[in-house]
């Protein structure tokens, strides 16, 4: 008889029994409520964490040391983080890499190249070597501005780039992820069994409304350290968005550069369309499991009017308001 062999779950599955003791000793003392995709989340800091998630917070929160022209791009999930990372891989490298057909994103999911904090490097207890990365270094995270490790926040060279979405289309967006990635034998959420998690802000790295606002007012107060977009105004005015971006990233587009079409370069080769169809995005995986095709789903503004009730909508549209209002930041 064929003996039966029990497939080892992807990464981003894998929980409590691998974990360090430091860490169970932690989480046994944080609020926790059922999660979207792993069984749990934890309340740290005031955001919601997987636990392998949280293990790679703590642990990058402990170690990780910046250099003065780091630049970190930071989006609560589904806010349009592969999106960003592809635009500005390929505008802080254009020197190196030439918008051709031999660009790195041809090859290379912009996850492989531009990598997460604390769910890649310091993820698992590893400590990593960063020390062959070409300046500037290119890092992106989850992390609320108030968990970014400490000197991060102090040290005056750090750029921050934060990307914030309408909310209801993260939400629709993180439905679809987070039930895309659940093996094939296991029951998927329905969007009433997670919508009001979503609301009480019970979600990956949530509440939103917290961690937008954290980066919003960082933004500011400190214009040349954070620089905040909006998903729809990159989609609206991409042009404009990167030309800004450029600008805040010491990178400003030369005239030589305008005359060449470079910019409409850039927006093609980071477009959605162009991105879904390279079979990498259609065929490889990250190296924690999940899918590259995981990441492009529609890629369009208000797709939550085909999925979210009026009731629905009003209900994020209400909580928006308040946790919004008087900001001066309109999502
Ligand atoms: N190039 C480009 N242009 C426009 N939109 C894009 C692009 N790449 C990814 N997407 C859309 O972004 C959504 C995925 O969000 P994230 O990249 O933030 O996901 S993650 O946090 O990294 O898991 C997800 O949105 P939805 O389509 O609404 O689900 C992706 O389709």
């Amino acid at each position: 008889m064929p003996s039966e062999i029990t497939p080892t779950p992807p990464k981003y599955l894998q929980e409590e029994e691998t974990l360090p003791l430091e860490l169970k000793n932690i989480i046994s003392t944080l609020p926790k409520e059922k999660g979207w995709l792993a069984s749990r989340l934890y309340l740290y800091q005031g955001f919601w964490y997987p636990v392998r998630h949280l293990g790679g917070v703590i642990n990058c929160q402990n170690l990780f040391r910046p250099n003065e022209t780091d630049i970190f791009l930071s989006t609560t999930p589904k806010s349009g983080t592969t999106w960003l990372k592809a635009l500005v891989f390929t505008l802080t490298n254009r020197k190196t890499h030439p918008v051709t057909k031999n660009h790195p994103l041809i090859t290379k999911n912009p996850h492989d190249l531009v990598p997460f904090l604390e769910i890649k490097l310091f993820v698992d207890n590893q400590v990593p070597d960063l020390s062959s990365l070409a300046s500037p270094r290119l890092f992106s995270t989850h992390l609320p501005f108030n968990s970014l490790p400490e000197p991060v926040k102090l040290n005056p060279g750090c750029k921050i780039v934060y990307l914030c979405r309408n909310p209801k289309d993260i939400f629709v967006s993180l439905w679809h992820f987070t039930n895309s990635l659940k093996p094939q034998d296991t029951k998927t959420n329905s969007i009433e069994d997670v919508f009001d998690m979503f609301c009480r802000g019970v979600t990956l790295f949530g509440p939103v409304w917290d961690h937008v606002l954290e980066y919003w007012k960082q933004s500011q107060e400190k214009p040349d350290r954070v620089y905040f977009l909006k998903f729809e105004d990159v989609k609206e005015k991409p042009g404009e968005c990167i030309r800004g971006l450029a600008g805040f990233l010491g990178c400003p587009f030369s005239e030589g550069e305008e005359e060449s079409g470079l910019v409409d370069d850039i927006l093609r080769m980071c477009s959605f369309e162009h991105l879904r169809a390279l079979e990498i995005n259609k065929n490889g995986k990250l190296s924690s499991g999940e899918e590259n095709k995981a990441f492009f789903r529609r890629g369009v503004v208000g797709d939550w009017k085909n999925y979210l009730s009026d009731e629905m909508a009003d209900k994020i549209d209400g909580i928006s308001k308040e946790k919004l209002g008087g900001s001066g930041l309109i999502v």
